[in-house]
């Protein structure tokens, strides 16, 4: 068997994946803008032997009949949040070997700048650093926000690609990675290691020269997530690492499968892309311990909040519909994933399922050695490459998983000890070095080959 690589899911704001967490007596998550609070949780990742932490991240808000349903700021749904580059910093700060995985908007970045902020956060951790590439599933509430029109699902891939094959110049393209000489004698930079690009897009132009020198990584490992038939087009041709939402074995089996045709098709190996699915666990003593505190946390939270935050993810009122009606009737142009991930449910299936567990996949329930089977036989059976943990309560979930599941998997020789590799790249996508594989399209942007 694979040996596999783990993450944790994290969101720099009380509650994440739809469900108001934040009232359970155990969750610390409501001190999300404390720097204590990732102190302790950046600690227990390294020290747990965890790859990635992964920051999620959204600008909208959730909206039902144009209004933000007051249940939002009752219950910290969507709103407030940090910004996840300056949290990654600060973790930063705080480790030495835990890879750390940013999101970062396609539609709502400015490319020149974001590059120098990736490239930062690459330069400073020594090439510690992923990239969540997102379109924004929330895209109508923030393209107000933002004064900017809508812009629909599909195009909104198609500006990202044009997003991309800009950032890659500035990545790969504007400096060499041996410019930098630093002799006090001679040059700081070698002048004929550092070009002028030059990209006119349909949705972005550049021309000049690259605020950031070649970071250990030069592209930060791309991480995508997208499941409809044009992320899935994205994610075969730029990501590195896809997360996947969770779900049955077979569902999860096909999702791999297309995926992996998707990066053949974009002249790729396919096994060079890795695909991690999202995963939750309540560890008990006992299978009836495991139940009885996931109850704890279903009855924490306020059943009201089901509607507001579905509507977040796709701009869609469930109250307003019949219960019984069915939901592939349904269509959004936000995150199309939240309604096909529900097949031939009805919408008053889905107000339930939601209240349980939001965008996270149900929680696997039971003993440590139980949910060390489950995680195996699912990366078995979907040829998985890893998992992204993502924590009921914090930092309760993270301790139980590395304390408890993760030494029986490495036992078992399907999880590692410690983090033999110096770059994110190369423990997760498995290079000889830092940077992209020859095969991946951002390579061929590399300063040097004459494109
Ligand atoms: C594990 C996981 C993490 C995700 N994190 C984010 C995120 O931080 N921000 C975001 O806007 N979307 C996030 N998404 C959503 C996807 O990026 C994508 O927008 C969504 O699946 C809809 O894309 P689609 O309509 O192409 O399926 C995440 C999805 C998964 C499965």
């Amino acid at each position: 068997m694979k040996q596999l690589r783990f993450g944790l899911f994290e969101n720099a704001q009380a509650n994440d994946s739809g469900t108001a967490t934040w009232r359970h007596k155990d969750n610390k998550r409501d001190g999300f803008d404390r720097l204590d609070y990732w102190r302790e949780i950046a600690r227990t990742c390294e020290e747990g032997g965890l790859d990635f932490l992964f920051l999620a991240d959204a600008w909208g808000w959730s909206e039902v009949n144009g209004q933000r349903p007051e249940i939002c700021s009752r219950e910290s749904l969507d709103l407030p949040r940090l910004d996840p580059f300056i949290v990654a910093a600060a973790i930063m700060a705080q480790t030495t070997r835990l890879g750390l995985v940013v999101t970062g908007s396609t539609l709502l970045e400015q490319p020149y700048a974001f590059a120098r902020r990736m490239a930062s956060l690459d330069h400073l951790s020594q090439g510690r650093i992923g990239w969540n590439v997102v379109t924004t599933g929330t895209a109508e509430t923030a393209a107000r926000a933002f004064g900017i029109p809508m812009v629909a699902h599909d195009a909104r891939y198609d500006m990202a690609d044009d997003f991309m094959d800009l950032v890659y110049k500035l990545f790969e393209g504007a400096w060499e990675p041996d410019a930098l000489e630093r002799d006090k004698q001679g040059n700081f930079a070698d002048p004929g290691k550092v070009h002028r690009i030059s990209h006119k897009g349909p949705h972005f132009a550049c021309d000049g020269y690259g605020n950031s020198s070649y970071s250990p990584q030069g592209t930060p490992v791309l991480f995508q997530a997208g499941t409809s038939p044009r992320g899935r087009a994205f994610g075969g041709r730029h990501g590195e690492c896809i997360f996947l939402g969770g779900g049955s074995p077979e569902k999860l089996a096909e999702q791999v499968r297309a995926i992996r045709q998707e990066a053949v098709k974009s002249g790729r190996d396919a096994a060079s892309i890795k695909l991690m699915s999202a995963f939750s666990c309540v560890v008990g003593a006992t299978t009836e311990e495991a139940h009885r505190k996931y109850n704890e946390v279903l009855e924490a939270q306020n059943p009201d909040v089901a509607v507001a935050s579905y509507a977040m993810f796709t701009g869609l009122d469930l109250s307003s519909y019949d219960v019984d009606t069915p939901m592939s009737s349904l269509h959004t142009e936000l995150s199309q994933t939240q309604i096909a991930r529900f097949g031939d449910m009805t919408v008053g299936q889905v107000l339930n399922e939601w209240h349980a567990h939001g965008v996270r996949p149900k929680a696997f329930l039971g003993t440590a050695e139980v949910i060390a089977d489950t995680i195996c036989e699912l990366a078995e059976s979907a040829d998985l490459d890893g998992f992204l943990l993502t924590p009921v309560t914090q930092p309760g979930s993270t301790r139980d998983f590395v304390e408890q599941v993760l030494p029986i998997l490495r036992a078992r020789g399907v999880a590692r000890e410690g983090h033999p590799e110096p770059t994110l790249r190369q423990r997760l996508v498995g290079t000889a070095t830092p940077v992209l594989r020859d095969d991946h399209p951002g390579s061929s942007y590399r300063a040097g080959l004459g494109t």
